[in-house]
């Protein structure tokens, strides 16, 4: 839009209540008015930009992926300067689809990165680091599991300029962890915290205490505006916020002991793929196991 028609455009949204002022403070109004539309536009796009497209002016690139099977969120980020990306839970049967997407968008795949040692699906890590050469799989020291990097909290991912800060978040799993990056206020929390809900705590040495203690202190103290994309989402959502979830996530916002409550009752079925998937999660989805064992979970899950 030409200045003089934004300008026109800003005069018609003004309307007749500044027309009483003065030539020179009904400018400043229009001004100040035009300022905070054209700035709730550049806010707009911040979150365009985390929602799933690619950012020209940020550095980040950012996509969302979804598997209908397990209902998992797959991530991937890159800086669009240097290229360089990672991907944040991957699924084993859509790794070609990821391999796929990242060499049509021309990057260099550096890591593979798991928020835990998942209980409902085999990881893509080990199926990626054949389609992709080069990349490394990475896991949390806490999760007792393999990888070809384990990261503990404090420490920071890099790809480029973008930048992931490792939380401990378990509850869930001993081994959860968050991972943060201030500089777009987006953190992925696995299954930590989700959309209105949390992971569950009746397996692999899940605890609810340990889990509310650490949703609290790693993610709901993060800045209200920052947005928090989950492992998963059974309800067809996609992202949330730190204030969304301290207002209203329904398990979350009760007291400790009611939260102990709910999760000790939440009478749950085991995932489907339980049995398959922490044998194969343990070793970053296959790469490790002999052939035809690591053929045979494929085939079973
Ligand atoms: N039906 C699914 C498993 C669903 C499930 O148990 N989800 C987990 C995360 S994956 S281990 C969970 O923590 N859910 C919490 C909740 O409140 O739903 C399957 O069979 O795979």
């Amino acid at each position: 839009m030409a200045t003089t028609v934004r300008l026109l455009w800003a005069v018609r949204r003004v309307g007749t209540c500044y027309q009483s002022a003065s030539p020179a403070a009904t400018r400043a109004i229009i001004t100040n008015r035009y300022y905070n539309l054209y700035h709730l536009r550049e806010l707009n796009t911040t979150t365009i930009m985390a929602s799933g497209f690619v950012g020209s002016n940020s550095g980040l690139l950012f996509r969302q992926l979804f598997d209908r099977d397990s209902c998992t969120y797959t991530y991937l980020l890159a800086d669009t300067a240097t290229k360089e990306a990672l991907l944040i839970d991957p699924v084993i049967e859509l790794a070609q689809r990821d391999a796929t997407l990242i060499k049509q968008l021309k990057l260099n795949l550096k890591y593979v990165v798991n928020t835990h040692v998942h209980a409902d699906h085999i990881t893509g890590s080990g199926m990626l680091k054949k389609l992709v050469p080069g990349c490394v799989s990475v896991l949390s020291e806490a999760s007792g599991g393999d990888a070809d990097l384990k990261v503990n909290p404090g420490d920071v991912i890099k790809v480029g300029a973008v930048e992931l800060e490792v939380r401990a978040t378990p509850g869930h799993t001993a081994g959860c962890v968050t991972f943060v990056d201030h500089a777009h206020g987006m953190a992925f929390t696995g299954d930590a915290l989700l959309i209105g809900g949390c992971g569950r705590t009746d397996f692999q040495e899940g605890n609810p205490e340990t889990l509310y203690k650490a949703v609290h202190s790693q993610i709901l103290t993060l800045p209200d505006q920052y947005l928090l994309y989950p492992a998963h989402d059974y309800q067809g959502l996609t992202v949330t916020s730190v204030k969304e979830e301290k207002e209203n996530n329904p398990r979350l916002t009760k007291s400790l002991t009611e939260f102990v409550e709910i999760m000790n009752n939440l009478g749950l079925p085991y995932p489907r793929k339980i049995d398959v998937s922490l044998p194969a999660n343990k070793v970053c989805g296959l790469y490790s196991l002999p052939d035809d064992l690591a053929a045979e979970l494929q085939k079973a899950s």
